[in-house]
């Protein structure tokens, strides 16, 4: 079992008594176990982007302090010959790395995987990345959390128009590509203001509604039970006017990168104001659970001119956390709380 049958769990950094000093401070006959025992080790495999981003000296150190050990995995070994590890943490993509990691599970279903290769899929299609928001119909006094109304086109841009007018979708709409990889090509959506101009776009694409929303977007990060929630600048409101005045399809830039933040910015306060907090959080719990994912954001929009109607558009898996306020201790906790949890589970 490697280390796993030796980690004392340590709560906020001091080490915990384990059944042996409980006893009465039996003497072990054997040496002291080698110090990185006395750890948890989460072996990661993250792009350098990520490393560089969001594996900061903060946060290491803070995960030492709390008996945590961050452990590259080498891709170029089989990662059964590493380790052992507690946590594997990832972020790859390709069919390649989702099968080492499916059979890695298979034969060490002691070790968390962050997350799930086959839930984190479900997230790298725009498609089925919403279908549990809307399966969910999540409507209680705090407000209605839905999507905006949406088609797929698999291929054929002619069929665009009659499809569109067929589902009954309202201009101005959002063309976003299908596929939610992470790549520069996932990220590149337009904004169409007439039918016939949709022609010229390029499928498989997701079609959106668009929903004025006050220009401002809300995203919220996710670490297992924690909630963080942001404001960004987005695209601003489109007034009929304007709609009746332009045709055609725009590209758009990441307008609500983390450059984009809007937290300290002076707002419309029924724009700014936050989704109340009992509605997220019901709301990550189930996407949660329903996902079968800890690790992702979700940018929420509220329906300009409505206090407490909201759209959830888009959902992230292990989103940019080195952005998220005090991120280096929601995550160190979390990873504490699954060591635990391991520990827990062993000791029953
Ligand atoms: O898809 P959207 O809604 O744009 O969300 C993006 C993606 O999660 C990006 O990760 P990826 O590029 O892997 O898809 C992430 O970049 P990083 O993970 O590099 O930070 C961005 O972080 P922010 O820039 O903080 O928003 C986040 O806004
Ligand atoms: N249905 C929509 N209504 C209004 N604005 C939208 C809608 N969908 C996307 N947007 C705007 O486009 C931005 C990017 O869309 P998103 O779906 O989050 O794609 P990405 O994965 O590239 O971030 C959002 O932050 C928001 O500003
Ligand atoms: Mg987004
Ligand atoms: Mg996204």
């Amino acid at each position: 079992m490697g280390l796993q049958g030796q980690i004392i769990p340590y709560k906020n950094g001091e080490k915990e008594e384990d059944d042996d000093e409980r006893a009465g401070k039996e003497i072990s006959p054997f040496p002291p176990p080698p110090l990185h025992s006395k750890f948890a080790v989460v072996g990661y495999a993250l792009t350098s982007k990520k490393i560089k981003s969001f594996l900061k000296p903060k946060l290491e150190g803070l995960a030492r302090n709390k008996g945590i050990l961050f452990v590259a995995i080498d891709q170029n070994r089989p990662l059964s010959d590493q380790g052992p590890f507690d946590i594997v943490l990832h972020k790859l993509t390709g069919k390649e790395w989702r099968q080492i990691l499916e059979d890695y599970r298979r034969t060490h279903p002691e070790v968390t995987v962050l997350d799930p290769p086959d839930a984190i899929q479900h997230l790298h299609n725009r498609q089925s990345m919403l279908q549990c928001v809307a399966d969910m119909n999540l409507s209680n006094s705090y407000g209605k959390v839905g999507i905006p109304k949406q088609i797929v086109i698999k291929k054929d841009a002619s069929s665009i128009p009659g499809a569109v007018a067929k589902a009954g979708l309202m201009l101005p709409i959002v063309a976003k590509p299908l596929v939610a990889d992470g790549s520069a090509k996932s990220h590149e959506l337009s904004l169409a203001y007439d039918q016939q101009s949709l022609q010229k776009l390029e499928p498989p694409l997701v079609l959106q509604e668009f929903v004025n929303h006050g220009g401002v977007m809300f995203k919220v990060y996710i670490v297992g039970e924690t909630i963080k929630v942001v404001r960004r600048f987005s695209l601003p409101d489109v007034c009929k006017r304007e709609l009746s005045n332009i045709a055609g399809v725009f590209r758009f830039p990441r307008v609500s990168c983390a450059a984009a933040s809007a937290d300290n910015a002076d707002l419309d306060p029924g724009v700014a104001e936050l989704p109340p907090r009992p509605l997220l959080e019901k709301l990550a719990r189930e996407l949660c659970r329903r996902l079968g994912l800890r690790l992702f954001n979700l940018d929420i929009i509220r329906e300009h001119g409505t206090r407490d109607r909201f759209y959830v558009i888009d959902i992230n898996y292990f989103p940019g956390y080195g952005k998220m306020p005090e991120y280096e201790h929601i995550f160190t906790d979390f990873l504490l709380s699954l060591v635990q949890n391991q520990y827990k589970k062993k000791s029953t």
